[in-house]
């Protein structure tokens, strides 16, 4: 049985106001950047106070690139993380590691073998698929081909790459992902988002669900 709700992350909350305003956007989940070289990195002093500030029915998601495993153990220690992304070229075994459910994030090289690589992380709770820039390893603001992703990644698939208000929708009606995930395209500058823009792109997912499921029926 499908989803008819298509779950939404933000990604990159940097402050405690912006992840107020997601949750009261409806949002499911937001996501915390540990990743230096980032301009939405947070410390795990900073995710503490943004994810006391969401409540506890929001999940939070530590999102990491090829991290030390001590590194991670920090943020654990430091804010309630529901859920963990890995975002570099870490192994299955060293996501399962912290015996926490996990994202893998996959960037879409030209030539990635989506479907065979996603069955390596078969534990993994989802499986993102991201826009491929060499060097930059997310939050590039851009899409990528959706005819790309497999029909069967469909129900543990978290779309990003580019995602904004006004394309959401189309994203969603071509693809059918579980959840789709937002960051440069609900901010107003890199790492600050926007309460307009989320509200908007919460409005966008909602309509595209509600002309899937009308479609849908009989
Ligand atoms: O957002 C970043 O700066 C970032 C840095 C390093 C690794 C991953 C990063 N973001 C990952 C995300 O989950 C973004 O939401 C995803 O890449 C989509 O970003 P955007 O195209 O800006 O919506």
């Amino acid at each position: 049985m499908a989803l008819t709700r298509t779950r939404i992350k933000v990604c990159g909350i940097t402050r405690p106001e912006d992840a107020v305003a997601a949750a009261d956007a409806g949002v499911d989940a937001i996501g915390l950047v540990f990743h230096r070289d980032s301009p939405r990195a947070v410390s795990p002093a900073q995710a503490a106070l943004i994810a006391r500030a969401v409540g506890p029915l929001v999940t939070v998601v530590a999102l990491f690139v090829d991290a030390a495993e001590a590194a991670v153990q920090e943020v654990l220690a430091a804010a309630p993380v529901g859920l963990l992304q890995f975002h570099g070229a870490e192994s299955a075994a060293a996501c399962g590691r912290y015996h926490r459910p996990y994202l893998k994030a996959l960037r879409m090289a030209p030539g990635l073998a989506v479907e065979a690589v996603a069955e390596g992380y078969d534990r993994a709770s989802g499986i993102l698929l991201d826009s491929f820039r060499p060097g930059v390893p997310g939050g590039t603001g851009e899409a990528f081909d959706w005819d790309r992703v497999p029909v069967a990644l469909r129900s543990r698939l978290v779309l990003a790459g580019g995602l904004t208000p006004a394309n959401v929708g189309d994203a969603i009606a071509r693809v059918g992902p579980a959840a789709v995930d937002v960051s440069g395209g609900v901010e107003a500058a890199p790492g600050l988002k926007d309460a307009t823009r989320i509200a908007a792109f919460v409005a966008a997912v909602r309509a595209a669900d509600s002309k899937r499921q009308s479609g849908s029926k009989p």
